[in-house]
């Protein structure tokens, strides 16, 4: 449900690292990959930011956005990593208005969006996604089946794709600019716990 827009601290010049997700269920991946993100791109804080629905999915039967961001926090425990259910309280769905409304709201942080990299293989089918890369650094973190081949939105962003050495660099890089880190993985899904408990 739509409710006031309460967001995180975000003090000037705070490095913040954007990680979107479905979050059903949370699991120790998503938490992999903030630790890996806080690190590899010096950031001061991960923002998971539990969707109302990706729009490219189907949501029914998604729990609610209180349920899902209570989970997240049960398995985040970390003090760089912040739950927050605000794209609902934003009324955005969509990533690229999200992006908007909070580089708005927040016009001194800097932020880095943050995804796997099963993600980048379906990026050409997300809503003005030109204008996101174009206005929102972006790390992709390997995952475990996900291929960069086939990328079509990685190839178009060919040139705007800087050497991994240079991820700490990230979120002070002009966009378009984008970096595909390797690090530890983990082969956690949810879609392998949601079948894990309906088998139960
Ligand atoms: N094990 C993982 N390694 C790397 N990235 C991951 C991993 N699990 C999730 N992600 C990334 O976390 C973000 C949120 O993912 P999501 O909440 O949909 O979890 P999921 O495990 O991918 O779920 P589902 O299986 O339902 O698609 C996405 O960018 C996704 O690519
Ligand atoms: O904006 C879009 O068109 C869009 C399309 C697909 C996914 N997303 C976002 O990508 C993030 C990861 O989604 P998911 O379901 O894979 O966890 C989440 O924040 C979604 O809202 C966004």
């Amino acid at each position: 449900m739509r409710g006031p827009v309460r967001l995180p601290p975000h003090p000037p010049g705070l490095r913040i690292g954007l990680f979107g997700g479905s979050f059903n269920p949370p699991h120790a991946g998503h938490r992999l990959v903030s630790l890996i993100a806080l690190r590899r791109l010096r950031l001061d804080r991960v923002w998971w930011l539990v969707s109302p629905g990706n729009p490219l999915k189907d949501t029914a039967g998604l729990p609610s956005v209180a349920d899902r961001v209570a989970a997240a926090r049960k398995i985040a425990r970390h003090p760089r990593i912040v739950v927050t259910g605000v794209e609902e309280a934003l009324g955005a769905r969509y990533t690229a208005d999200t992006l908007k409304a909070l580089r708005l709201r927040c016009p001194a942080a800097r932020f880095v969006w943050i995804m796997g990299a099963d993600n980048l293989a379906g990026l050409h089918r997300w809503r003005r996604w030109r204008e996101m890369a174009a206005e929102t650094p972006f790390a992709v973190v390997d995952r475990p089946g996900a291929t960069l081949r086939g990328a079509f939105a990685g190839g178009r962003l060919k040139a705007a794709r800087l050497p991994e050495r240079d991820a700490p660099r990230l979120a002070d890089a002009s966009p378009p600019a984008w970096v595909l880190l390797h690090d530890r993985r983990s082969t956690l899904s949810s879609t392998a716990l949601r079948a894990a408990v309906s088998q139960a």
